[in-house]
């Protein structure tokens, strides 16, 4: 297999989908902010305010519980403006990051995006709300894939955006390690904890 292959987007043959924890938020309950500082779900000043709910995937077979889904929403803002009354495509992109990224811990501990490939389909007018809605196409050790698509002021609005991305599944070391320490004090770890995890 060549390096470029490996590092594909593209879901492998052997690739599974789990179901959601029996843990994680049931259909249709929202997800709670995954820290109370983020900029992407958390309801802080300068964050983007995404709203999200785990969604409802079953797959071809009907079956309950096959297939993780999340549906998100977002109030794209003046302050979002990147062309002349249009959002900047960064915060498209914050967007399905935000989307994309709620959908592994549905199934695992905490995972960080690795990849992320966004297409621009359509002009996002400020002043209206994007729907997003990502799933789960599978897992292949601590590789999770997952895509999106992004439409305009409902559910089933105007196809604004799509995007793929690979996400990664890291123990609690990963932040414990690189995160300053007084947001991670902030939600609780201790000095020590930080210390015992940079050796
Ligand atoms: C007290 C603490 C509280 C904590 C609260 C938690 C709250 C939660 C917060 C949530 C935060 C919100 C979310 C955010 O905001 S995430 C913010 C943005 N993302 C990051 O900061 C991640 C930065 N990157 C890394 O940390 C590392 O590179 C990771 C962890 C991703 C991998 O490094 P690691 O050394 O661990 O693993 P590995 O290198 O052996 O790779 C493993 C596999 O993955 C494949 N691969 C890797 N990269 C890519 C790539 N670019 N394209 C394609 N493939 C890629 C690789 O080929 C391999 O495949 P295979 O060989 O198995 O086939």
């Amino acid at each position: 297999m060549t390096q470029a292959s490996a590092r594909s987007l593209d879901v492998p043959a052997d690739a599974t989908i789990p179901s959601r924890h029996p843990k994680a938020p049931g259909v249709g309950e929202r997800i709670p902010p995954h820290n109370p500082a983020c900029r992407g779900c958390a309801d802080v000043p300068g964050g983007i305010h995404m709203e999200s709910w785990v969604d409802d995937d079953r797959g071809e077979g009907g079956d309950p519980g096959v297939g993780v889904a999340v549906r998100s929403r977002m109030a794209v803002t003046d302050d979002m403006q990147g062309g002349p009354g249009l959002i900047h495509g960064g915060y498209l992109m914050a967007a399905f990051d935000e989307c994309l990224g709620s959908v592994a811990p549905l199934v695992t501990r905490s995972c960080v995006t690795a990849r992320l490939e966004t297409d621009f389909r359509a002009p996002v007018p400020v002043g209206t709300t994007l729907w997003l809605r990502a799933r789960l196409d599978g897992v292949l050790r601590r590789k999770y894939f997952v895509s999106a698509e992004a439409r305009l002021d409902s559910e089933d609005g105007p196809l604004v955006g799509t995007a793929r991305a690979l996400f990664v599944q890291v123990d609690l070391q990963h932040f414990l390690r690189h995160g300053r320490a007084e947001d991670l004090e902030a939600i609780g770890a201790s000095a020590e904890q930080i210390r015992a995890a940079r050796g």
